[in-house]
């Protein structure tokens, strides 16, 4: 379409990660895939208007949240979530050629593939130093320089592939079905409407600390039948023990009984920040508690209309 730019991607890079994986399961997306090498700089080129959106890991089933994305997304400038992807990973070390596993002195990955490996490396490499750096395909590209220090990295396959390294062991990932999260992050804009299988994403600050605040803030899904599918407190960062709640609810800002709970939490809260209802990449659907529904919340509200006679 002529004068139309075509829409640019961004994913926490460089081509290789597991995020860029993730990136090539959604074909949906038509544009270029542009690759940031820090989660930060990936969420900031979309305030900046650089990118479209941004593909970002926020959650792994064995290692839990990815903080620099829970944190930039909660005290960052608005940002929502607009999809997520569950991508399975799996981790294999490589080298350059000519390196056998007994020589292998420092390994390089990324933080989160070296706290999944950590058993088999502890196991196989007892002697080598693990170093945590920017991304596992970044730590693919620094092996291959022959003038690097490191012998060999933990990474996709892909990447070794991509950087023409030799497979040393495969599958070396202590928990064989390791799943990791993506967001796909965009400015905020209208909510898509709903699919029937959302989730919503808030982040919670406490009005003030006191017996019973975080079940006040619990009270306001479980009254109203909300499930939550995550939730994890963060440091504020303003003194030592200042905590917020990173939270995942099922369901969408137009399900009547997750509208509630948020006037609720509104109302207790000392903020509410709204990162975004999305599909649910596993499409599963919530349990619907007996009044919970939409009609039954307006039949609720109309009987109360009709109260004034
Ligand atoms: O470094 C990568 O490849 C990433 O995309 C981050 C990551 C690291 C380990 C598991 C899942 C995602």
């Amino acid at each position: 379409m002529p004068g139309v730019p075509p829409a640019q991607y961004g994913y926490f890079g460089p081509a290789g990660t597991f995020t860029h994986q993730a990136l090539m399961t959604l074909p949906a997306l038509h544009g270029e895939a542009i690759p940031f090498a820090s989660v930060g700089q990936g969420l900031q080129a979309v305030r900046d208007g650089e990118v479209t959106a941004v593909l970002v890991p926020i959650e792994n089933s064995v290692e839990g949240g990815v903080t620099a994305t829970l944190d930039n997304l909660a005290y960052g400038d608005p940002l929502v979530i607009t999809r997520e992807v569950l991508l399975p990973v799996q981790f294999t070390l490589f080298a350059r050629p000519g390196t056998a596993l007994r020589d292998v002195r420092q390994v390089l990955t990324h933080p989160h593939a070296a706290a999944q490996c950590r058993d088999w490396l502890a196991a196989h490499l007892p002697g080598a130093l693990v170093t945590e750096g920017g991304s596992t395909a970044a730590a693919a590209a620094e092996v291959a320089d022959p003038a690097s220090r490191y012998d060999a990295a933990v990474c996709a396959r892909v990447a070794g592939e991509m950087y023409r390294l030799t497979p040393l062991a495969e599958g070396i990932a202590d928990n064989a079905e390791a799943v990791t999260r993506f967001v796909l992050v965009s400015r905020p804009g209208p909510v898509a409407p709903p699919t029937g299988a959302d989730k919503t994403t808030l982040v919670l600050f406490l009005r003030e600390d006191h017996p019973g605040a975080l079940l006040e803030i619990l009270e306001q899904f479980a009254s109203r039948g909300v499930n939550l599918c995550r939730i994890e407190s963060r440091p504020t960062k303003r003194t030592l023990g200042d905590y917020c709640f990173s939270v995942d609810a099922e369901g969408h800002l137009d399900d009547a009984r997750l509208a509630e709970a948020l006037m609720g939490l509104h109302r207790v809260c000392a903020d509410v920040v709204f990162l975004g209802s999305y599909p649910r990449a596993d499409q599963q659907r919530p349990v619907i508690r007996v009044g919970t529904t939409n009609d039954d919340y307006a039949a609720a509200a109309s009987w109360l209309r009709r109260l004034h006679g």
